[in-house]
């Protein structure tokens, strides 16, 4: 059974930043499902690539058949893992729906980290990020901070009903963002 922690957050709230400090340190292997749909937006062969980039340029979510495929498939690849950093997932209902019909009896969800920052600041980092990506741009970060908003949230609100959120503040320099989430892990894992 494979420990999952979903990571959630605002666009630009920093959870590949984080994600990848945990990875380094903590044995867990950092899975990003925005990461996974470029990368099969990509490849060579791929039918859903056109669908993809449709659904990135309006910050909209693609089915979860799509993702959740690939999140799976690149877990069966790091068998040995202490666990891993679900980052960008679940994102909607659909997300979680999907999720819990492909992979309940095969995941164990430890917590959710939840990467809390205000919009503006998001914005203005994902404005400076610098890595050419096609949905960094106003009129997309406006829609991706709707989808956020009316979609993302509610799923975080969901999680927080199970008592299963673990909300840091991200406004933060990076470092003292790090600090407090690796003491959640910590506690965690001390369970
Ligand atoms: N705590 C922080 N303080 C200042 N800048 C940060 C912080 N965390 C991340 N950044 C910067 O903000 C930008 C967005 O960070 P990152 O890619 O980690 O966010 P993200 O939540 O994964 O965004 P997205 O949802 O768009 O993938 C990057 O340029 C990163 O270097
Ligand atoms: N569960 C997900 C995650 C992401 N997407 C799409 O990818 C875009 C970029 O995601 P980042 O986490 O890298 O910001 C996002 O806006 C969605 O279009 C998705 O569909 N489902
Ligand atoms: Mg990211």
């Amino acid at each position: 059974m494979f420990n999952v922690v979903f990571v959630l957050g605002p666009p630009g709230s920093g959870k590949g930043t984080i994600c990848s400090k945990i990875q380094e340190n903590l044995g867990y292997v950092h899975l990003s499902a925005g990461d996974l749909l470029r990368a099969e937006r990509e490849r060579a062969g791929s039918q859903f690539g056109a669908l993809i980039e449709s659904h990135i340029k309006n910050g909209s979510i693609v089915p979860v058949e799509i993702t959740c495929s690939l999140l799976e498939n690149a877990m069966n690849l790091h068998k040995t893992a202490n666990g891993f950093l679900v980052d960008g997932f679940p994102r909607n209902a659909d997300n979680l729906s999907g999720w819990s019909k492909q992979m309940s009896g095969k995941v164990h969800e430890q917590f959710v980290l939840f990467l809390s920052c205000p919009v503006d600041i998001c914005i203005n980092r994902c404005l400076n990020r610098g890595e050419g990506r096609t949905d960094d741009n106003v009129d997309s970060l406006k829609k991706r901070v709707e989808t956020y908003n009316n979609q993302t949230f509610p799923i975080i609100e969901h999680f927080g009903k199970l008592n299963m959120v673990r909300k840091v503040d991200s406004e933060r320099p990076v470092e003292e963002v790090y600090e407090d989430v690796v003491k959640v892990f910590e506690a965690a894992n001390q369970m």
